[in-house]
C-alpha cells in the first residue's frame, strides 16, 4: 500500500519510454522505488493493464498521483505535456519535484504551466534504460536546488549513466543519445539484410550481428576514447574491412549520419515551437 508521499514516484505515461524506465528501475539490484511505491497514470486502458500485470504497479488518475506521490515523472508525447501539467497543477504543492522526460518541451514551458514554484528537472533518457544501460542527460529548472538535481541523477543512475548539461544542449543530446538506439538498430537491420544477401540464413545473420553489436558496444565503453582507434584496429592494411569502409564512404554514410542527427535536432526545435 502506497502511503508516504516523499518516497512515492508517479509515472505519467507508460508507453515505450515510460515502461523502459519501469523495467530498468524495478529490474535493478536495489531499486530506489519498489513496485508498491510507484503509481502509473496511463491514458490507454490496455496499456495500463499490461503495466499492472508486468510490473505489479498500481495505476491511478492524475489527481490521485499528485496527492500521493512527491516525485512526478512525465513521459508523455510532447503535445500531451501541457494538458498533463494543467490537470496536475491544482493538486501540486511547491514541494512536488517535477521531472520531464518529454522531448522538445522546454523548462520555461513546463514552469509556465505550473501555478507554483516547483523544482523542475528536464531529462533526456533513452530506451536502453530498460536493461539498465540507459544514457540520460539532465538539466535543472529555475527553482530546482542542487539536492533536487542530485535526486534525479540518483534515480536515473539506477537505469544507466547520467550527464548534467545546460538545457541549451538538450536538443543535440536528443539527436545523439535519445534517438541514438534507433540508429544502431537501423544499422543492425541493414547488416542482417546484408548477411541474407551474402547467403546466410536470417537466424544466423541475426545472431552474428546482435552479438557483434554487444561486443562493439562494450569495447567502446571500456576504451573510453573515440571509436576511430577501435575501427583502425579492425581494418588491416590492404584487408577486407578497409574495402568495406571505402564502400561506406562512397555511399556518404558519414555525411548521412551527420544529416540525420541534424534533422533530429531541428525536429526537436520545431516541436517546441509547434
Ligand atoms: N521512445 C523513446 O525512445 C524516447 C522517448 N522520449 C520522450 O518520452 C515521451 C513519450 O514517448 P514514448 O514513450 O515513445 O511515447 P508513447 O506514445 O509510447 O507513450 C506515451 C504514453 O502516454 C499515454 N498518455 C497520453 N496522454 C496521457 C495522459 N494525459 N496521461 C497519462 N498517459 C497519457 C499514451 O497513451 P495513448 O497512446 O492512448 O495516447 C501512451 O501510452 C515523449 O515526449 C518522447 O519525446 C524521450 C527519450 C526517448
Ligand atoms: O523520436 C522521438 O521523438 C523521441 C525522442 C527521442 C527518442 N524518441
Amino acid at each position: 500500500m502506497v502511503s508516504d508521499i516523499s518516497t512515492t514516484l508517479a509515472l505519467i505515461g507508460g508507453g515505450n519510454m515510460g515502461s523502459a524506465m519501469l523495467a530498468g528501475l524495478l529490474g535493478g539490484e536495489s531499486p530506489p522505488y519498489t513496485s508498491d511505491r510507484i503509481l502509473v497514470v496511463e491514458a490507454s486502458p490496455e496499456r495500463a493493464e499490461y503495466l499492472t500485470s508486468t510490473f505489479g504497479v498500481a495505476t491511478t488518475t492524475l489527481d490521485e498521483a499528485a496527492q500521493r506521490a512527491g516525485t512526478i515523472l512525465i513521459v508523455v508525447k510532447p503535445y500531451h505535456v501541457a494538458g498533463v501539467l494543467a490537470e496536475l497543477s491544482g493538486n501540486l504543492t511547491d514541494e512536488h519535484l517535477i521531472i520531464s522526460a518529454a522531448g522538445a518541451i522546454g523548462i520555461a514551458q513546463i514552469e509556465g504551466s505550473l501555478a507554483g514554484k516547483n523544482p523542475v528537472v528536464r531529462c533526456m533518457p533513452n530506451t536502453a534504460a530498460s536493461v539498465g544501460e540507459g544514457m540520460t542527460a539532465i538539466s535543472a529548472g529555475t527553482h530546482a536546488q542542487p539536492a533536487d538535481l542530485d535526486k534525479v541523477q540518483s534515480l536515473m543512475e539506477c537505469v544507466g549513466r547520467v550527464v548534467r548539461v545546460p538545457e541549451s544542449q538538450l536538443d543535440a543530446v536528443t539527436a545523439l543519445s535519445g534517438s541514438g538506439p534507433a540508429y544502431f538498430f537501423y544499422l543492425a537491420e541493414a547488416l542482417i539484410d546484408a548477411g541474407v544477401l551474402l547467403g546466410l540464413s536470417r537466424p544466423l545473420a541475426v545472431e552474428l550481428v546482435n552479438q557483434t553489436a554487444v561486443g562493439a558496444g562494450l569495447m567502446l565503453r571500456e576504451a573510453g576514447d573515440e571509436a576511430v582507434r577501435l575501427r583502425a584496429e579492425v581494418s588491416s592494411p590492404g584487408g577486407m574491412t578497409i574495402a568495406a569502409i571505402r564502400a561506406l564512404e562512397g555511399g556518404a554514410v558519414r555525411a548521412a549520419v551527420m544529416s540525420a542527427a541534424e534533422a533530429a535536432r531541428d525536429r526537436s526545435v520545431e516541436q517546441r515551437s509547434a
